[in-house]
């Protein structure tokens, strides 16, 4: 299908009033957010605003959108960088024709659609609740996560800022609340390590495959998972030749993937979850130890996911056998699993493995987007691999 027929069925589906058309039409024709990456400017019909965008996720989204036919970046916001060009901090991203990073209080929203909101979680509530209302927002930061204020208040050891709009948020785990999510104004993105995690284990739970008293998660994260800016434990020295847990009995993301696995239960779910940060840039693997319901064999298991992802371009079951490995998803917004029998009767194990900055961020992010715009979920994301 041509671009111009997408802009039709997009404007048709999603504007049904005339006023809010010619609105379209009009924003249409004043952007000028030209991308030198063979997608004419003309056909960039949604103003995008990227918030944080000096940062890793932000820089990714930047990638990403070059490929995009329909989302044009208008604006992008940076805190210490403000005032910077974007070639001057992320000169792989030079070759592209963006604005300025400017500081969120210079930023004028009025001729924006929609904004990525790629910013440290605890700052990001209050950001949002004073953005204006007519922008659709995919938060990338935990703050919209928990849908109990209390328990993000226990989690992240500060009172939550912006009760109210919790509770319009919707949780963004594409590929299990698309339909919710087609209609949501503010999605709130899954953190990295409940992305690799409840993927394979939702369809397990909600057809009762997998006894839920007794999930086991080892993760491992690249580097890049823990954002740009300077941290001692993230220095060369200290994160190359070497491994180290971290969050042990006590990681935020528990909460986050607990949730996820209830709603799919339908009772609460408790996990063993402990994170590891391994020296390379980007990736991210989540081995699974699960003990599988009566008289189910790993087969069930495996035959289970692949009906459930049979549809899906971004989940992806290996043939039997065959190991996920983290060079296999580098790059893309692939999430590799595959199941094995564990030698204890019983078990299984589980190999799930995502990019963190993609699929665990900033490509799920724009499957969100694309979704709440009415256009093709995979719109910028059909990237091979970069393997190896
Ligand atoms: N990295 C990952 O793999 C994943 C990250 N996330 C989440 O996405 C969000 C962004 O992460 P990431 O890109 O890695 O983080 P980075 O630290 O790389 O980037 C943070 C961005 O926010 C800006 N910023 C920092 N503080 C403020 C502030 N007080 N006001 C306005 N802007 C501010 C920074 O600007 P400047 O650089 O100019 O100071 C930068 O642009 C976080 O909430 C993170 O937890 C989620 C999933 C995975
Ligand atoms: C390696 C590393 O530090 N990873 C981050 C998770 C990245 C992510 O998904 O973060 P948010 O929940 O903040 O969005 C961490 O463990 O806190």
């Amino acid at each position: 299908m041509s671009a111009t027929a997408f802009n039709s069925i997009f404007f048709n589906r999603a504007h049904s009033s005339n006023k809010d058309l010619i609105k379209q039409q009009n924003v249409k024709s004043r952007i000028k957010c030209s991308i030198k990456s063979g997608i004419e400017t003309s056909q960039k019909n949604v103003r995008v605003g990227v918030l944080g965008a000096s940062g890793y996720t932000g820089s990714e989204i930047l990638r990403l959108l070059a490929n995009h036919p329909h989302f044009g970046v208008a604006l992008m916001t940076a805190d210490r960088k403000a005032g910077q060009t974007i070639s001057s901090v992320f000169p792989h991203l030079g070759t592209q024709n963006l604005p300025d990073l400017i500081a969120i209080k210079d930023a004028d929203f009025s001729d924006v659609d929609a904004v990525f909101c790629c910013l440290p979680h605890g700052t990001t509530q209050e950001i949002i609740k004073g953005l204006p209302k007519h922008l659709k927002i995919v938060d990338l930061s935990a703050d919209f996560r928990l849908r109990d204020v209390s328990e993000y208040e226990e989690w992240y050891g500060q009172p939550h800022r912006a009760p109210d709009l919790q509770k319009e948020a919707i949780y963004g785990l594409t590929e299990v609340l698309r339909e919710e999510i087609k209609n949501a104004r503010l999605v709130a993105n899954p953190g990295c390590y409940p992305t690799s995690i409840q993927l394979p284990l939702v369809p397990l739970i909600k057809t009762n495959l997998i006894q839920t008293s007794n999930i086991i998660v080892d993760a491992k994260s690249g580097v890049s998972g823990a954002g740009r800016s300077a941290k001692e434990n993230l220095l060369f020295t200290e994160v190359t030749e070497g491994m180290n847990s971290y969050g042990v009995t006590r990681h935020r993301h528990a909460p986050e993937i607990e949730q996820g696995l209830a709603d799919a239960a339908g009772s609460k779910v408790t996990i063993s979850f402990t994170p590891h940060l391994i020296p390379m840039s980007r990736g991210m693997q989540s081995t699974i130890y699960v003990e599988m319901a009566p008289g189910v064999k790993t087969e069930d298991l495996y035959h289970q996911l692949k009906l459930s992802y049979q549809d899906e371009e971004f989940v992806v079951l290996l043939e039997n056998g065959v190991i996920p490995r983290t060079h296999s998803v580098k790059g893309s917004n692939y999430c590799l699993i595959n199941v094995f029998p564990d030698r204890i009767p019983g078990r299984a194990i589980i190999i799930s493995v995502i990019d963190n900055v993609v699929k665990g961020a900033s490509g799920q992010a724009l499957q969100n987007l694309n979704l709440i715009m009415g256009f093709p979920e995979n719109l910028g994301l059909s990237y091979l691999p970069l393997f190896p």
